[in-house]
């Protein structure tokens, strides 16, 4: 059981809350964009390859529907449940908004430990959890992509169960697919690269040399390990780097592509077992309370929290995960200086990408992958210039100012529609 303070819907609550009151919200208008709008709880059987039945427990929560068709990712994990699945629904309302990207948040989960599942097992559950959810998903209404422990083949057995009832191929009904199925190029990279323009543009304005940064990632997945080797091609040093497995510290530097390579190449793409000249194991608290110029939590929530805030040592955090900072920590950091740039702005280049996949899904014509790049570029950037302009005029932290930016989006659009008579 969770208690308040590290329920992840209620630090999502708690943080809209304080946006809401600064942008002076009506009460009806607070009410609905505090709770989600529709959520979907499934329990579903999966054949398991010994024969036996197991009942899976999966949700798909949609925040919020005003801004168009509700938009997130699936994620498979033991820890899933509703709040946490509301929380991160809840986040990608603000995201989208963020970047001005037409969606409302949406985010689903399966609670399931895919380590132990077989490759079998896993298309099953995939393909039943997809028919179960199929009510409320679809190509205008809800659209899937990948979180945590979910990757393109599973976005791809989605897509082949959901038209296999349709009768045709609906390849925009999910993103982050595998190119030969309507995916698009960039999407696989888009978060970590999100995170790395963070990193690149906070230097720029800070007058700071790229060179002179040295970076610590925890989570060395989708987001964590592609952000690592971005932001080391951007000539920051990473010194440190963690996954479920634990801490690979290396203070003059790690060898990202090595590790990366290392990584894909052992079981669940973990570093266990990874070793190299100078390189030290460390756990994942030392991991984070490394001395550093930037620090980038891109695993789970709640990493950074009044516990171990004050022995934060990094000058920047930039949240490669959704909701690694708790709002006690926040305070902490904020009293302490060390800049965060928040989850809805840093990690939004994933979606971001999605929604190019969307598009180019429904008009079959794809793009290349400069293009993609491109054009992220100029959605993050341009983000970031709007909040960090924002924070500066009121003084407010870039959390709060994110946050007052896309609510305010996010209210008018449905105040536009006359959602609150
Ligand atoms: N995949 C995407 O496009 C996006 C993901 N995110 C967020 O980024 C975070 C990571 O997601 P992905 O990289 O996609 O997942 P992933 O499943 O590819 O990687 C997760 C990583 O976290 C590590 N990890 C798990 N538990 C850990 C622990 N207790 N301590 C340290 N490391 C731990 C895993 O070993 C793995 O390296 C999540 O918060 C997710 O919601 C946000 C935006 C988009
Ligand atoms: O790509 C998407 O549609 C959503 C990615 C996601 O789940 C997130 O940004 O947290």
């Amino acid at each position: 059981m969770r208690s308040d303070r590290d329920n992840p819907f209620r630090i999502a609550q708690e943080q809209f809350d304080r946006a809401a009151a600064l942008l002076e919200l009506p009460d009806n208008v607070r009410e609905v964009l505090r709770v989600p709008q529709r959520e979907l709880t499934v329990r579903f059987p999966v054949m398991m390859d010994d024969g036996s039945t197991r009942i899976f427990t999966g949700y798909r929560v949609q925040h919020n529907l005003g801004r168009g068709p509700t938009k997130g990712g699936i994620r498979y994990h033991p820890s899933v449940d509703i709040d946490e699945v509301r929380a991160l629904a809840m986040w990608m309302t603000w995201k989208c908004a963020l970047v001005n990207i037409p969606y409302g948040g949406a985010k689903g989960g399966v609670v399931c430990d895919p380590a132990q599942l077989s490759s079998g097992e896993l298309e099953r559950l995939t393909r039943r959890f997809a028919t179960e959810v199929a009510i409320v998903v679809g190509s205008e209404r809800d659209i899937p992509a990948p979180d945590v422990n979910t990757n393109p083949q599973i976005m791809a057995w989605f897509m082949d169960t959901l038209s296999m009832q349709q009768g045709h191929t609906i390849n925009a009904v999910v993103t982050g697919k595998p190119i030969e199925v309507g995916g698009s190029l960039g999407r696989n990279e888009a978060t970590g690269r999100g995170v790395s323009l963070m990193v690149r543009e906070w230097a720029r304005r800070q007058r700071r040399r790229l060179e002179d940064l040295r970076v610590v990632v925890q989570g060395f997945g989708n987001v964590g390990g592609v952000a690592a080797s971005l932001i080391s091609a951007l000539g920051c040093r990473v010194i440190a780097v963690g996954d479920a497995s634990g801490g690979y510290l290396c203070r003059n530097g790690l060898n990202i592509a090595e590790m990366r390579r290392y990584a894909a190449q052992h079981p669940r793409r973990l570093l266990e077992g990874y070793s190299a000249p100078g390189v030290e194991r460390i756990d994942n608290r030392a991991l984070l309370e490394t001395p550093c110029d930037v620090l980038v939590p891109a695993a789970l929530e709640n990493q950074i929290t009044d516990q171990n805030a004050e022995r934060i040592r990094a000058t920047l955090i930039v949240e490669g995960a959704n909701g690694p900072t708790t709002p006690q920590a926040d305070e902490i950091l904020e009293e302490r200086g060390i800049v965060v740039v928040p989850d809805i702005l840093a990690n939004a280049g994933g979606v971001t990408v999605s929604y190019f996949e969307w598009v180019q899904g429904l008009q079959s014509f794809f793009w290349n992958e400069q293009d993609v790049n491109h054009r992220l570029e100029q959605i993050m950037v341009s983000a970031f210039e709007q909040v960090c302009d924002l924070a500066d005029r009121r003084g407010i932290s870039l959390r709060l100012a994110a946050y007052l930016l896309a609510v305010r989006r996010v209210a008018d659009a449905n105040l536009i529609r006359g959602l609150y008579p």
